[in-house]
């Protein structure tokens, strides 16, 4: 859908880009190490199926932490609540996301969050499939649909250099195995988890997935039902309490929407009933969100009023 350049989203761009010279591009994924930290972009799409959008918009950028939450929605809806929540818990946990920490002091052991690394990998373990490539394709599958774009892939130079050098993620798995979390062979699982977290997109796909969120599940063009009222709502609840990972209540404070980050920059987040929102700033804060974005979203919410609390 072509999309108008709204001037006072371009200023508002404008106003934060600087702030990308105070942080700094992820290169513990060697590959995301290549991105430019002064690129910056926003899109939004409306509930109403008319967007906006502003800088960067042409710049693909994969999902990585964002997708923990488009896999959950999708685990739950094969599984159901109450098997994904017997393994995955359901709170905060005020530690970085890639932290095992708390696996060893939690009795029994168990991911605190499906939006750490330790639950998310848990999540992609629990996606239904005769091999790993039909587990994969099968989340690809309801990413294209929730963006209604065919046309969306993985990277994959990011998902091997991700899988090259996953051995924190790798040794997460392996103690989750030990605990009998994940029953899966390691390799087969960090093979589909690199991948989920190398989806490929711009930011007004992304905004479109929010927006699907806004609608608790329906797809705004499409009018389909993608996701289960009572599932989407679990997911907005996560992205407000963990989404930022631990920076989600400071976020909540100054922000106040439900919003999911990924090292590569990006971030979605939803105004609920009204839009979904897609950001692209490779330049990152020290929590590992992006920094312009954060700010970005900032001047927003307070220029819009769009905290939900
Ligand atoms: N915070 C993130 O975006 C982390 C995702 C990344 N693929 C990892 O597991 O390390």
């Amino acid at each position: 859908m072509p999309c108008e350049t709204n001037e006072e989203l371009v200023d508002l761009l404008e106003s934060v880009r600087g702030t990308t010279k105070l942080g700094k591009v992820a290169d513990y994924i060697p590959a995301l190490g290549k991105a430019e930290a002064k690129d910056l972009s926003v899109a939004i799409y409306h509930v109403e199926n008319s967007c906006m959008s502003a800088g960067d918009v042409e710049k693909l950028f994969t999902l990585q932490s964002i997708s923990k939450v488009l896999a959950l929605a999708f685990v739950l809806m094969d599984h159901g609540e109450a098997d994904v929540f017997e393994l995955i818990g359901m709170e905060p946990t005020g530690d970085p996301f890639n932290s095992m920490i708390k696996l060893e002091t939690h009795n029994p052991s168990k991911p605190l969050n499906p939006m750490i690394n330790a639950g998310a990998l848990a999540v992609t373990s629990m996606i239904k499939g005769s091999s790993k490539d039909e587990k994969f394709d099968r989340l690809l599958q309801f990413i294209k649909l929730l963006s209604n774009n065919d046309k969306i892939s993985y990277c994959k130079e990011v998902a091997s250099s991700e899988f090259d050098t996953a051995h924190l993620n790798r040794a997460i798995c392996y103690f989750m195995k030990q605990h009998g979390i994940i029953k899966d062979n390691v390799e087969d699982l960090m093979e589909i988890y690199t991948k989920q977290c190398a989806i490929q997109m711009h930011s007004m796909d992304l905004a479109k997935i929010g927006a699907v969120f806004a609608l608790d599940g329906i797809h705004p063009e499409t009018g389909e039902r993608l996701i289960r009222d009572d599932i989407a709502r679990i997911c907005k609840t996560f992205m407000v309490t963990c989404g930022m990972y631990n920076a989600s209540g400071e976020f909540a404070i100054k922000i106040g929407i439900p919003a999911k980050s990924g090292v590569s920059g990006g971030i979605m987040g939803i105004v609920p009933y009204q839009f979904g929102i897609g950001i692209f700033g490779p330049s990152l804060d020290e929590k590992g969100n992006s920094i312009a974005g954060i700010k970005l979203l900032e001047r927003l919410s307070k220029k819009y009023k769009l905290s939900i609390f």
